[in-house]
This record gives structure tokens, sequence and C-alpha cells, in this order.
């Protein structure tokens, strides 16, 4: 069995089981999970976009800090596992990360760092080569923690890496929307279709959202999401829909360095507006055929494809 059908064959054999036959490989066994009691819907929403320094990091913590500020319980996993940035970008110091999770050191639960305006990250851990080459199994049983949560919140985001890795892709495909973060570089664009387009081909995705980041204005944003759209309605059987902007903001920089939400710390901002007004487009999502899921779960509903890994 290749690599990409043994990860195919995972997220089949995981959709609708309960954990403890999920089967996510051995590797995953020594994660413990807290009791779990009824649970409420929850929106996961991978920030992804294929190429690096697009702006991912930034715009899933201040859509995180934005949600939780307009009262949503909010979650940030922070999947550059081993690369951890958004701890960093927080001024958060963890003292466990995803490897102890991983390890059975502690339940999810207990790995949860409290953020600006109440929202939780679930820091990556860094500087551990073994955290940057999770087996499928970990990958799944990271993904299954989430259904075991006491109280699930309204929003999970996920941070994923740049690339193209099984992690980024598997964490991606086990949520029910995703953000492509784009920015006006042709290598952000070439980034953002390869990505689109093994979503849509290996997982069955058939929608997915974008954000232009350090757009210049509105315009430029819209040109840049027909550029992506026009090539994958094209060649792609996957719709990418245009859910907000960012503009280039040196407030951002500024509070980046800070270790702080350009949300938070200068509300009033033109990148801080973007992200409250994006917290509210997404805020209206309406998912019909998920409505009335009563879990957290990755996938959310998404069947993941059967049969052999398309070539
Ligand atoms: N709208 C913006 N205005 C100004 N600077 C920005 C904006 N968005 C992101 N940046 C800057 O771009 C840099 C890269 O951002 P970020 O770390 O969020 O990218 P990333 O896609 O997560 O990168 P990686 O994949 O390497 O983790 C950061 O220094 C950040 O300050």
């Amino acid at each position: 069995m290749n690599q990409a059908s043994g990860l195919k064959q995972m997220l089949a054999a995981m959709v609708g089981r309960p954990v403890a036959e999920a089967g996510g490989g051995h590797q995953a066994e020594g994660l413990r999970t807290a009791v779990s009691t009824p649970r409420r819907h929850c929106q996961t929403i991978a920030v992804a976009g294929g190429k690096g320094g697009v702006g991912k990091s930034t715009v899933a913590v201040n859509l995180g800090v934005a949600l939780a500020g307009a009262g949503h319980e909010v979650m940030l996993l922070d999947a550059d596992i081993g690369l951890a940035n958004v701890d960093v970008m927080l001024g958060l110091a963890p003292a466990r990360h995803i490897g102890h999770l991983l390890d059975g050191e502690c339940t999810l639960e207990e790995l949860l760092l409290p953020a600006p305006c109440g929202l939780q990250v679930v820091p990556a851990g860094s500087g551990a080569r073994r955290l940057a080459r999770l087996s499928h199994g970990e990958l799944a049983g990271i993904i299954r923690a989430f259904d075991e949560l006491a109280r699930p919140p309204e929003y999970l985001l996920v941070d994923t890496a740049a690339g193209l890795s099984d992690s980024v892709t598997m964490f991606a495909a086990a949520a029910a929307e995703v953000i492509l973060v784009v920015c006006d570089e042709p290598a952000s664009l070439t980034d953002a279709y390869g990505l689109a387009k093994v979503l849509s081909r290996d997982f069955g995705v058939r929608r997915l959202r974008m954000v232009a980041n350090m757009a210049r204005n509105e315009g430029d944003a819209r040109l840049l999401h027909q550029k992506l759209a026009r090539v994958s309605d094209r060649f792609l059987d996957v719709a990418i829909e245009f859910c907000g902007w960012v503009p280039h903001d040196e407030r951002l920089r500024q509070a980046i360095r800070r270790q702080a939400a350009v949300v938070e710390l200068w509300p009033s901002s033109p990148s801080a507006r973007a992200f409250k007004k994006l917290a509210d487009a997404v805020d209206k999502w309406v998912e019909p055929g998920r409505a009335g899921l009563d879990r957290i779960s990755f996938f959310g509903g998404r069947t993941a494809p059967v049969g052999g890994m398309p070539g």
C-alpha cells in the first residue's frame, strides 16, 4: 500500500466511527481523552494556503481572536506541528504540546492555553524532529481527540503548515471548511491551486473559501480571487468562493512583533477591521448539509474517497 492510499483509507475508515474503533494506528494509542458529555455543533475551519509566509497563522490567530471577541467559544489548533508559531505570535508560554498528548501524558483539555478574548490555543510544539514527521495514525489521533472534548467550542480553527504534506491535506480535508489564504504573488496562486487540486481530487472537497491577504483594496482582492477561480473552475471540480480580504497593514506587523493580535491591540486599524468583517462573514456561513451535527469531528460529515488514489 503506498503512502497516499494509506492516508485515504485511514480517512475512509475513520468517518463516523467512535474513537475506540477508529484504528488510528498504534502510534496514537497513548492518547488520553477526557470523559465526554453531550456535545454541541462545532464549525471546524482549516486555514491553509500552500505557500509559506502568505499569512495563514496571522489570519488564523486574528480570526480566532475576532470570533472570540464577538462572544463565541473558539479554539485554535496550531497544526504546524513541530514548528509552532501561534503560541509565539500570542506571547503564550506552553508547558506542554501536542507531543505530550500523543504520548498519553495529558488530555487535549489539559493542553488548552488561554489566549486573548477567551480564545483557547492548542500548541503545536517546536523543534522536535519527531513532531515534524507524525504518522497517519498520529495525525488521525489528534483529529479524533477533539471528538472527546467535554465542552466543544463553537469554532475550531486549524492553522495548517505550508506545503502539501500529509499533515496539511489531512487536517484540511478533515475540516468542514477550508480558507485558502492567498496573496498577490505567482507562487501563492500556484500553491493555492495545487492544494485545491489535491483536496478536490483526492479528498472530494467541493468548496473552498479564499481570503486575499496583503491586498491593496477590495478590487485587487477580488481580481486575485478571479484569477484563482477562473483556473479552478476550468480544471478542477471545486468551487472557490471569495470570503474576504485583509489589507497590508504595518500595524499588523507591529502587533506581531509585540506578540499580540492586532484585533486586540489596535482594534480600529485597517487589518483589525478586516478581521472583524471576516469573522462576521464566517459567522453567517450556513452548513445545511451538516446542520444538527452534534459533535466535533474534523470529518464533519464529509465523506472520504474510496477506491484507488488518482495518479
Ligand atoms: N496583512 C498583512 N499586513 C502586513 N504584514 C502581514 C500581513 N499578513 C501577514 N503579514 C506578515 O507576513 C509574515 C508571514 O505571516 P504568517 O507567519 O502569518 O504566514 P504563514 O503563511 O503562516 O507562514 P508559514 O507557512 O511559514 O508559517 C509575518 O511576518 C506577518 O507579520
